[in-house]
């Protein structure tokens, strides 16, 4: 994969191909850089409170070391959670969940593309019958990626039908991996939360679910996560998708997001091909945000 550097990762080169001793301006335009970030105000000030420690109790005063410091401070907060994808039951259901326009069905065609090349044999389920068009466009992504899909029988079918009939193929076929794309939006959140439920009961009355991954749009930050609450709360989440972090100016929401929500991020998506998507490790993180 190209290397990528988000357009924040500017707002650190700034300060950091600047004056090489740290003075009081050089905390100012770092406190600016991580909120402009999207870190959010808790991980910035947690993350100012320590290199500020740090710094006094090392005696630092060069720049380019408060930067190294930066970037393995950053590190070290990604890597407090464990980002792998639990995929060992056969078939292995993956449920893909989010608000609308965030990414799911792309990340779907996505990542059946990356499974493939572990050699997984997989199926995906259109379950967003709530709009034509997302069947139609999971299909697209399925032919893309050389994956099998099932569709419903007709417009508007219960999703939790489709569901299971993605499960019973999955499991008849002898499948690795079924994943199942879901609604964004219905009416009330409610409807959508009851959905969802019925959705997984019916799956796991032939298999458990192996995961939930709750799609995020990064350049949403920190709204979007406010939108995703419900899912939170009511779906069973085991882990995030980051799309959108191509060109977004909210790295900082990487860490964020992991801190607010308590899930780790399983996956990242960086533009909108198919190659576009990635595991996600915070090493390699940490470097593109940092600089
Ligand atoms: N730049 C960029 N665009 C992305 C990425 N992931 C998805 N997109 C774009 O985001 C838009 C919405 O993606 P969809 O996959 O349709 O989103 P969805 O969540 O399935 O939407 P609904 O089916 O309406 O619920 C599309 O134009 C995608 O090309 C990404 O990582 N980077």
């Amino acid at each position: 994969m190209a290397e990528r550097t988000w357009s924040f990762s500017k707002a650190f080169r700034n300060i950091f191909s600047g004056p090489t001793l740290i003075t009081d301006e050089t905390w100012d335009d770092l406190e600016t850089a991580l909120i402009t970030a999207d870190f959010g105000p808790d991980v910035t000030e947690a993350l100012l409170d320590s290199l500020r420690a740090e710094v006094s109790r090392l005696r630092v005063t060069e720049v380019s070391e408060l930067r190294s410091m930066l970037r393995d401070a950053v590190e070290e907060r990604l890597a407090a959670y464990d980002p792998t994808l639990h995929l060992s039951e056969r078939p292995a259901v993956i449920l893909v969940v989010g608000v609308n326009g965030v990414g799911k069905t792309t990340t779907i065609g996505k990542f059946a593309n990356y499974l493939k090349a572990f050699d997984k044999r997989i199926v995906v389920g259109a379950a967003d019958t709530f709009r034509a068009a997302a069947v139609e466009q999971l299909g697209t992504w399925a032919e893309r990626a050389g994956v099998d899909i099932v569709k419903p029988q007709q417009q508007g079918q219960d999703p939790a039908a489709v569901a299971f009939q993605t499960v019973e193929r999955a499991i008849a076929e002898g499948y690795d991996i079924a994943i199942i794309d879901t609604a964004g939006r219905l009416q009330t959140k409610g409807g959508l939360m009851d959905e969802l439920g019925k959705v997984r009961r019916v799956i796991e009355k032939q298999a458990p679910v192996a995961e939930v991954l709750l799609v995020l749009d990064a350049t949403t930050g920190q709204n979007g996560l406010a939108q995703a609450e419900a899912f939170i709360e009511h779906a069973g989440v085991t882990g995030l998708v980051l799309t959108k972090l191509d060109g977004s100016a909210k790295g900082g929401f990487v860490l964020a997001v992991q801190e607010k929500t308590g899930l780790p991020i399983k996956l990242v998506g960086q533009g909108e091909g198919i190659t576009d998507l990635t595991g996600f490790t915070p090493h390699v993180f940490a470097q593109q945000l940092v600089g």
